[in-house]
C-alpha cells in the first residue's frame, strides 16, 4: 500500500512520546523527519514535503493541545488533518449519467480501470457502458471485452477499425442505453505528439464530463510532465492510481494532482475488476497512519454478503436466535475470502494495522488462510447432520472425517474447536443490548491510533473468529 512504511515508522516515534503531556522542539523535530523521509521514499515530490512538514512543525509547537489529551494524540492528530489536507478531497463523481474519459501512457491500467469503475458504478445501481478505442496495441480490444463481460456491464468496441475517434463516436450512440459510459483510450510507451492529438480528438468528440488521468503507482517523478501535458490537451479532474498492491510508492500520483489541481478520484489494487475502491482521504490516512480505515471494511463485508445472502440455507435470523451450524460457520469463511486477501482486510481494522498485524510472521496470512481451505476440504466430508450438528461428531467420526478428507484427525478436531469459539463469540454478541454495541463501535471508531485500539476488538478478534 502506498507509503506503507510511513504508518510503521510514525508509529514507532510517536510510541516513544507515550505518557509524555507536552511536546518539545525534539519531539517534532523528530517526528517531522520521519515523515519527510517515508514521504520522499514514496517519490512525493521535495516541495510538497517541506510545505508539509512545516504546517506539522509550526502547527505542533505553536496550538495549545486540547485539554486532557496526549502528547502523543495531539501530534498524530494534526499529521493526520494535515496528510489529509495533502491527499484533498476525493474527486467528485456524483451517481447519475455521465461521460468519463480515461487517459494514461500504455500500461499505467486504463483498460483494467475502465472496467473495475464500470463495476462499481454498477454496484451503486448505475448502468455502465465500458467503450473501448485503444486501436494501437493489439489485445487490447479482447482485454477489455474480457474485463467488461467480468463486471457484467456493456461494452462496445470495434477490433476492425484503425479509427479511434470513429469507434468513440459510436460507441456512444451505441451505449444511448447505458448511464456511465467510460471511455478508454490508447497510451503510448512514452509522451508523444500523437497521443497527445489523439486523444484531444477523442476529446472534442466525447466531451467528457470527466477526464480521469490514470497513473501507475510506482510512476516517481515522471508524473509531473505527464500530468501537465494531459491537463493542457484536454483538462484533467481526477486521478485514478493502480497498482497500488504492488508498491510502497504512490506518491508521484500525489505530484499529478498537485500538477493539474485535481484530486484522487480511484485506487486500484489488484488485477481483477472488484479490486478497485473510491479514494477517500479520511479512512486512507487513517490506514496509513495505522488507525484502520473502518468504512471501507464496512464496505467490503457489505459486498461479501450481497454476494453470500442468496445462496440457500443461510439465515442470519437463525444465527442471531443462536442456532450456529458448521454451515453458517463456512457462510463466513466464504464471505471472508470474498472481501480480498486477510492481510489487505486486517490493515483495515484499527488498531492491527500496526500492532498485532505488525507481530505476525510474514507468512502468517497465508498459514491461515491455508487452514481456511483446509476446513473447507474437511466440511466437504462431512453429512448434513454432522454439519448442522457438529457437537454430535464423536472420536469414530472424526476418523471417518479425517479419512475421507485426506486431512489429520488433529485439522478435524481444529475445525470443531473454531466452530466452538466462534459459537461463544456469537452469544456474547446476542447478549450484547444496542448501548453496548454502539460503545463497542465506538472504541474500534476511535482505534487509539495503534497499539490500544486492540481493545475494542476484544470482542470480535479475541473470540477468535476466522483470524485464526
Ligand atoms: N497488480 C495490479 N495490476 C494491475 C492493476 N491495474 C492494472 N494492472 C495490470 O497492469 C497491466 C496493464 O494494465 P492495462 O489495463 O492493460 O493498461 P493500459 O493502460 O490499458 O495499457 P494500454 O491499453 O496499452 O495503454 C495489466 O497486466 C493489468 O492486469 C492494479 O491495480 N494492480
Amino acid at each position: 500500500m502506498v507509503l506503507d512504511d510511513l504508518g510503521s515508522s510514525l508509529r514507532g516515534t510517536l510510541n516513544r512520546l507515550q505518557g509524555k503531556t507536552r511536546l518539545d522542539a525534539d519531539d517534532v523535530e523528530e517526528v517531522v523527519r520521519e515523515i519527510q523521509r517515508s514521504l520522499i521514499q514514496a517519490d512525493v515530490e521535495i516541495s510538497l514535503v517541506m510545505d508539509l512538514s512545516d504546517r506539522i512543525e509550526d502547527r505542533a509547537l505553536n496550538e495549545e493541545p486540547p485539554g486532557g489529551t496526549t502528547a502523543r494524540d495531539f501530534v498524530l492528530r494534526i499529521v493526520y488533518e494535515e496528510m489529509v489536507d495533502l491527499v484533498g478531497e476525493s474527486t467528485d463523481l456524483p451517481l447519475e449519467s455521465q461521460t468519463i474519459l480515461l487517459a494514461g501512457l500504455q500500461g499505467s491500467g486504463k483498460t483494467t480501470t475502465a472496467a473495475k469503475m464500470a463495476w462499481w458504478f454498477s454496484k451503486k445501481g448505475l448502468r455502465p457502458a465500458v467503450i473501448q478505442t485503444d486501436t494501437f496495441r493489439p489485445g487490447a480490444y479482447d482485454q477489455s471485452k474480457q474485463m467488461a463481460e467480468r463486471a457484467e456491464v456493456t461494452f462496445y468496441g470495434d477490433p476492425d477499425s484503425d479509427d479511434p475517434v470513429e469507434i468513440a463516436r459510436e460507441g456512444l450512440e451505441a451505449a444511448d442505453e447505458a448511464e456511465v459510459k467510460i471511455v478508454d483510450t490508447a497510451g503510448r510507451h512514452a509522451l508523444e505528439d500523437d497521443l497527445i492529438d489523439e486523444i484531444r480528438a477523442i476529446d472534442d468528440v466525447v466531451q467528457p464530463d470527466r477526464s480521469l488521468l490514470v497513473m501507475d503507482a510506482a510512476i516517481g517523478q515522471g508524473a509531473k510532465d505527464q500530468a501537465r501535458r494531459f491537463e493542457d490537451a484536454i483538462g484533467i479532474d481526477g486521478v485514478v492510481i493502480t497498482k497500488l498492491d504492488g508498491t510502497a510508492k504512490g506518491g508521484g500520483a500525489l505530484t499529478a494532482v498537485n500538477e493539474t489541481d485535481s484530486s484522487i478520484a480511484f485506487l486500484g489494487t489488484g488485477e481483477t475488476v472488484q479490486d478497485v475502491e473510491r479514494f477517500e482521504p479520511n479512512g486512507f490516512i487513517s490506514r496509513l497512519l495505522g488507525m484502520g480505515d473502518l468504512k471501507q471494511l464496512a464496505e467490503r463485508v457489505e459486498r461479501a454478503m450481497e454476494t453470500t445472502d442468496d445462496e440457500e440455507d443461510w439465515d442470519p435470523e437463525e444465527i442471531l436466535q443462536g442456532q450456529f451450524t458448521l454451515k453458517d460457520m463456512r457462510h463466513q469463511m466464504d464471505a471472508m475470502n470474498k472481501m480480498g486477501p486477510l492481510d489487505q482486510v486486517l490493515d483495515m481494522i484499527p488498531g492491527l494495522g500496526g500492532g498485532l498485524k505488525d507481530q505476525l510472521p510474514d507468512d502468517a496470512m497465508d498459514v491461515t488462510q491455508d487452514r481456511m481451505r483446509s476446513f473447507d476440504i474437511v466440511m466437504d466430508s462431512m453429512t448434513d447432520s454432522e454439519l448442522e450438528n457438529p457437537r454430535s461428531v464423536g472420536a469414530s467420526q472424526t476418523r471417518r472425517i479425517a479419512r475421507g478428507s485426506g486431512q489429520p484427525e488433529e485439522r478435524v478436531r481444529e475445525l470443531l474447536e473454531q466452530h466452538r469459539m466462534m459459537e461463544r463469540t456469537l452469544k456474547q454478541f446476542q447478549g450484547m443490548g444496542d448501548a453496548d454495541m454502539q460503545r463497542m463501535m465506538k472504541r474500534m471508531e476511535q482505534g487509539d491510533g495503534g497499539g490500544g485500539g486492540m481493545g475494542g476488538m476484544g470482542g470480535m478478534g479475541g473470540g477468535g473468529g476466522p483470524f485464526g
